[in-house]
């Protein structure tokens, strides 16, 4: 029978299956940061088991560094307790880490692919929601809760309720301009933060074909924010080109093999999923939020919806609240929206090819008065690259911050925050009230957004400038 390659990639790791009980799946990497570990840890330590698999795991620091004087202790004394907390679990349990000051150290979701560590076919968890990003290599990766932490480490298995299957076709063409990050805010503003639910998502079409590797983990970082249990794009000689050389990559025949397997997981002509969505890409303009969750967003060349326009009744109250919160009336076209604060960074685009569009707009240009641009690499390894390219001093130049990597200003774990009131425009996914810090309003949108924003202060496209 033809079939998908979420199904494909699920089979090949059942090592149990019992009517009526989920299905018991192989793990093949397991990611770790000091936010979800320290229980699971202890949960281990109380029950005298070892890790049992700590060539499969790696750790790393991510959600509570600081971005800036990373070598002097951390002041915060949450903070600091998580990350001397996951120093001693990698420690005792034989993890490997990538510690602040490490070259390799850098966020979860950008390390893993950087190292080669995620490839196609294989199954990935971590404690984070954003590990549907690894997607973007054919590996059906999930986020798991702590409790599914602890099992994975002392067992590398996980047991996994079913899931439906969702196509995401986007044909046609992208614009000059218009990002991966608009082809997936588009989408979860078309289908909703609930649409995924319950699905594995699988990206098709042209116009996801022809993205580059970075832009897919884009899409596929955010199908989380769709409430999808993971996304997935088919691996193809842009995943084979990227993968090639990286320290944890097959070599030789082994390399051979594996390509020649990855080659084996598309989905199946005939295959069919449980639901479909098509996307015109073509009709795709730079897109951003303006409310309080990732689907509340419209083309940059829209104004503020009118919450009296919405039929649901439900619908038109959160868009009632969401435009309190976000202080915005109706009928504002977005492009007159002021920001003070704009943040390029996190697992969503906080990679090379993120920072080199955003400082190509900037290049030669200005932050504008009143704006506080806040650059954070997504690993130390994209800030060394990005150094070696010259960016860093582009964005020092345009009166930019160039920070240490991190999640930084994605979430409000660490120093880099929003004060009550200050309003940004991230490259982030997620724009919950306070995400960003207590009281702070964020406005979702592409590094190519963020960089045109920052140089003129409201809501812009580089087309703008
Ligand atoms: C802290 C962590 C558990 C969380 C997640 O799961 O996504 C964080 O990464 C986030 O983006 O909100
Ligand atoms: S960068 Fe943001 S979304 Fe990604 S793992 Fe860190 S906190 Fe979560």
């Amino acid at each position: 029978m033809a079939r998908t390659m979420a199904e494909k990639v699920w089979e090949e790791h059942v090592v149990r299956r019992a009517d009526g009980e989920p299905d018991l799946l192989y793990i093949d990497l397991h990611l770790v940061h000091e936010v979800t570990s320290p229980q699971a840890f202890e949960g281990l330590r109380l029950a005298g088991r070892p890790v049992r698999r700590p060539d499969l795991t790696v750790a790393t620091e991510d959600h509570n560094v600081p971005t800036e004087n990373i070598l002097g202790p951390i002041a915060d004394q949450v903070s600091r307790t998580q990350i001397e907390t996951l120093r001693k679990n990698a420690s005792e349990f034989g993890v490997r880490l990538f510690p602040m000051g490490d070259i390799d150290q850098g966020i979860v979701h950008v390390v893993g692919p950087q190292l080669g560590l995620t490839q196609p076919g294989m199954t990935v968890v971590c404690g984070d929601s954003h590990t549907s990003t690894h997607g973007a290599f054919g590996a059906l990766a999930f986020g798991i809760g702590t409790s599914q932490v602890e099992h994975v480490l002392a067992t590398q298995t996980l047991p996994m309720a079913p899931f439906k299957t969702m196509a995401v076709t986007v044909e046609g063409d992208l614009k000059p301009g218009v990002t991966a990050k608009d082809i997936i805010l588009a989408v979860i503003a078309e289908i909703g933060t609930g649409g995924g639910q319950g699905y594995v998502i699988e990206y098709r079409g042209e116009a996801i074909r022809r993205l580059s590797m970075e832009a897919r983990m884009t899409v596929c970082n955010m199908s989380i924010e769709a409430g999808a249990r993971a996304g997935m794009i088919a691996p193809d000689e842009t995943t084979f080109d990227y993968i090639k050389g990286r320290p944890h990559a097959p070599e030789g025949a082994e390399w051979d093999a594996a390509v020649e397997h990855w080659r084996s997981l598309r989905t199946d002509d005939g295959a069919v999923f449980d639901k479909e969505v098509v996307l015109d890409a073509d009709a795709l303009s730079p897109f951003v939020t303006w409310g309080t969750n990732p689907g509340q967003g419209a083309p940059l060349d829209a104004s503020v919806p009118d919450p009296a326009g919405y039929d649901d009744p439900s619908e038109r109250a959160a868009a009632e609240k969401a435009l309190a919160y976000m202080d915005l009336r109706p009928g504002t076209p977005l492009r007159e929206v002021p920001v003070d604060t704009v943040f390029l960074g996190s697992c969503t685009n906080g990679r090379i090819e993120d920072l080199r569009a955003a400082a190509e707009v900037i290049r030669g240009r200005r932050v504008a008065d009143g704006v506080r641009m806040l650059v954070v690499p997504g690993s130390m390894r994209v800030k060394e690259q990005a150094n070696a390219e010259g960016l860093g001093e582009v964005f020092t130049a345009a009166g930019a911050e160039w920070r240490e990597a991190g999640c930084s200003m994605c979430l409000g774990m660490n120093p880099d925050q929003l004060k009550p009131g200050q309003r940004s425009a991230s490259t982030s996914n997620r724009n919950f009230e306070g995400r960003q810090g207590k009281g702070g309003r964020t406005h979702l949108v592409s590094p190519l957004v963020a960089a045109a924003t920052a140089v003129r202060g409201t809501l812009s496209s580089p087309a703008d400038l």
